[in-house]
């Protein structure tokens, strides 16, 4: 039974939102941005609990990114408190996401949301992005990679490649700083077989002025060699 606070949810919902929601969907919205809310009393979730701030911050910087229609299987690198996994698997109830991060305190209390509203097609993973690259059970078996907020472009880029099958498409969440880190990840991308840097600048938001997503496709398998150990990627990035 939604109420009055479900309806000034959709109010400003409505009006920031750049794409239509259907009504089950935004109800669904709603009960995450309410379970993240209450977990993160005992557990770190978020420093976000503004209503506006969350739709904005959260829910519409996730749900707006531009996934590929032929995209099934998708993993979030970092996911941690959910984000962009669990808003986009709410948008997008025939595709399988998949939650990666190395904290299984998070890991553990995002599953209890989801379970919570009843989210059918999430599963989650525990463990460092760099381990689980390297095993052949998830190597090259995504079609979309997706990571915000987790670490500079030209370290990203080494996590998140070898997820991706050929053909698929990588998605990082940045903001003003886009086309700096990826200037500065230089060769890093081809050599790990990303190709087509393309930034997404046309989903600005109303109160968030630096909403860019870089995306990048998988064209050409990732050299076993990456990634490197998590040490080694950061203290000598590729270039
Ligand atoms: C700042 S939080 C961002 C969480 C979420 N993506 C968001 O935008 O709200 C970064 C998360 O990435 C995770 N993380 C960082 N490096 C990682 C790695 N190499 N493997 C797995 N998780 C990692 C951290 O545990 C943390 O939960």
């Amino acid at each position: 039974m939604m109420d009055q606070a479900y309806d000034n949810f959709k109010k400003i919902f409505v009006s920031e939102s750049p794409i239509a929601i259907s009504e089950d969907k935004l109800q669904l919205l709603y009960a995450f941005m309410n379970e993240m809310k209450a977990t993160n009393a005992h557990v770190n979730l978020t420093r976000i609990v503004d209503d506006r701030d969350f739709i904005e911050k959260h829910l519409l910087d996730a749900i707006t990114c531009p996934l590929k229609e032929d995209a099934d299987a998708i993993l979030d690198v970092g996911s941690g408190g959910g984000i962009p996994g669990v808003p986009l698997a709410i948008c997008h109830p025939e595709k399988h996401f998949t939650l990666l991060d190395s904290t299984g305190k998070k890991m553990k209390a995002v599953e209890q949301i989801v379970n919570a509203i009843g989210l059918k097609n999430v599963s989650f993973l525990v463990g460092r992005a760099e381990d689980y690259g390297k095993d052949p059970k998830y190597r090259e078996q995504f079609d979309a990679v997706c990571a915000r907020a987790v670490a500079a472009f030209n370290i990203l880029d080494e996590l998140c490649a070898p997820f991706l099958k050929v053909g698929g498409t990588f998605y990082a969440w940045k903001g003003q700083q886009a086309e700096a880190e990826i200037a500065e990840a230089g060769q890093g991308p081809s050599l790990l077989g990303l190709g087509s840097i393309r930034t997404t600048q046309n989903l600005i938001l109303k109160n968030t002025t630096f909403h860019v997503i870089i995306q990048c496709d998988k064209i050409g398998s990732t050299p076993k060699k990456y990634p490197r150990n998590y040490g080694r990627i950061v203290k000598k990035p590729l270039t």
